[in-house]
């Protein structure tokens, strides 16, 4: 059974206040952990990360060693059934179309004084990947990571991903074949994030660190921020799905526990306005527990992290929505295309009956790499944009510079700093 919270009750803000203050990710316990292994990894490079893998993964790699062969993935995709490679090629085709429409283009002007400005955006030349693997995996996550990499114009795209026992995943190296990647190792968890960061013998460093990961590889990527760039904090799943009565809740209750299989950590909350559909749902979940393979998952998530909200209305409803910040919205009410202006924090909506969550992790074309634990407050799901940095670009001519460098003098001079006011004067012959 999940919580459940009725906005009308005297005690709500305090039980809600409770819910949004759950700690589902990182806990001291496993920064401690995470900050170990990075250390490990900085001072005993590859070794550690065999070390990691054998205990983690069960497996030694050294026979084979980190990175994962051509031959390895050209013969894993050759398993691949022509119906599953379809459905990749499909979903490639649709992140690549809208990703595409994400790039920023160069800017360049002369403003009205002659003075050449620009904003000029290049791509991020190394970047690595982090696809989930532990629990499962995810071919859809590295079409989702990759294939906006190649689209800015990634030079060297690193993946790494846990292979539990050894296991490759065939679908995962075709979907990186798929999207372009250039290196692929057999490493995951915070060792694999340390590697890309630092290097170690067989893993060249990179400058940027993206995708989603349990809380180990959260944690390691915030740790590791500063050194190389991150995306953002990309946790267990959540979705919050706002349902009127217009719902048939055994469609609702397979969209709460779409997200909470992912994960034990994952959160599933559902915000109504009719008492009755909350007590149908509720009843539908516990049904359809019975019959999933990730029931044990699925079923701790909504037992430790699930709510059930009653509203009196959508604007409070809506309140709720935007402090709760979830990684994925559901609208599904009359009117829900009208109600999609009034959200400020979520990292993805999914608008109407038969928009589910699920669409969008596959095949939709948006990214399905999205911020979690509230963090859609600040921060946007993976996109292009991630891939590029701008640099701007100034021209001034001896003109030009006559007519603004005498002010910047001024300002360098109340600044005290004697040498930029000069290297703007001796050009002006002011001294
Ligand atoms: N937000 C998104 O876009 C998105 C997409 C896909 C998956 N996800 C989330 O990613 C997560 C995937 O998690 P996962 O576990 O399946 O795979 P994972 O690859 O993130 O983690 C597996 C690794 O975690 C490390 N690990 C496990 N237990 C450890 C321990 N006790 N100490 C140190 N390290 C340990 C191991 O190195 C292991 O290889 C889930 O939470 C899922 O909800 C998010
Ligand atoms: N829903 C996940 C993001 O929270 C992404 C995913 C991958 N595969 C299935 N789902
Ligand atoms: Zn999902």
């Amino acid at each position: 059974m999940a919580i459940r919270l009725d906005a009308s009750d005297s005690n709500f803000e305090t039980a809600f206040r409770d819910l949004l203050s759950m700690k589902r990710e990182v806990s001291d316990d496993v920064d401690a952990v995470v900050r170990d292994i990075i250390e490990d990894v900085k001072t005993r490079g590859d070794d550690a990360l065999y070390d990691y893998t054998a205990k983690f993964d069960r497996f030694d790699a050294r026979p084979k060693g980190l990175r994962i062969s051509q031959e390895e993935i050209d013969a894993a995709v050759a398993k691949v059934d022509p119906d599953v490679m379809a459905a990749l090629v499909l979903a490639r085709d649709r992140i690549q179309s809208h990703h595409a429409r994400q790039m920023p283009k160069n800017d360049t002007y002369e403003d009205a004084l002659g003075v050449k400005l620009g904003s000029r955006w290049t791509a991020v030349q190394a970047v690595g990947i982090y696809v989930p693997g532990g629990l499962a995996a995810y071919p859809s996550s590295v079409l989702m990571n990759a294939v906006p990499a190649k689209v800015a114009g990634v030079e060297r795209l690193v993946m790494v991903v846990p292979t539990p026992d050894g296991t490759l995943n065939p679908l995962v190296l075709a979907a990186a074949k798929l999207a372009g990647v250039d290196e692929i190792y057999r490493v995951g968890g915070a060792q694999a994030v340390a590697a890309l960061a630092y290097g170690t013998d067989s893993i060249a460093p990179v400058y940027k660190i993206v995708g989603p990961g349990n809380a180990f590889v959260a944690a390691a990527k915030r740790r590791v921020f500063g050194l190389v760039g991150i995306d953002m904090i990309a946790g267990p799943s959540e979705v919050l799905i706002m349902a009127d009565k217009n719902n048939d809740p055994d469609w609702l209750a397979v969209d709460l526990m779409a997200q909470a299989e992912h994960d034990m950590a994952a959160q599933s909350i559902l915000i109504t306005n009719d008492v009755d559909l909350a007590d149908a749902t509720e009843a539908a979940v516990e049904r359809v527990l019975t019959t999933l393979p990730k029931a044990e998952i699925a079923g701790a998530s909504w037992r430790d992290y699930g709510a059930v909200i009653i509203v009196p209305d959508w604007k409070v409803g809506m309140m709720l929505a935007n402090r709760i910040a979830p990684e994925h919205l559901e609208l599904a009410m009359d009117g829900a295309s009208d109600m999609v202006d009034k959200v400020h924090n979520a990292g993805a909506i999914f608008v109407g009956h038969f928009t589910p969550e699920a669409v969008g992790d596959y095949v939709g074309g948006s990214n399905h790499v999205l911020p979690t634990a509230r963090s859609a407050r600040f921060s946007s799901g993976l996109s292009t944009l991630d891939f590029v940095k701008r640099t701007s670009v100034l021209e001034c001519n001896a003109m030009n510079l006559r007519e603004i460098g005498p002010a910047a003098v001024t300002l360098a001079r109340q600044e005290g700093l004697e040498a930029h006011a000069l290297s703007v004067a001796k050009r002006l012959n002011m001294g």
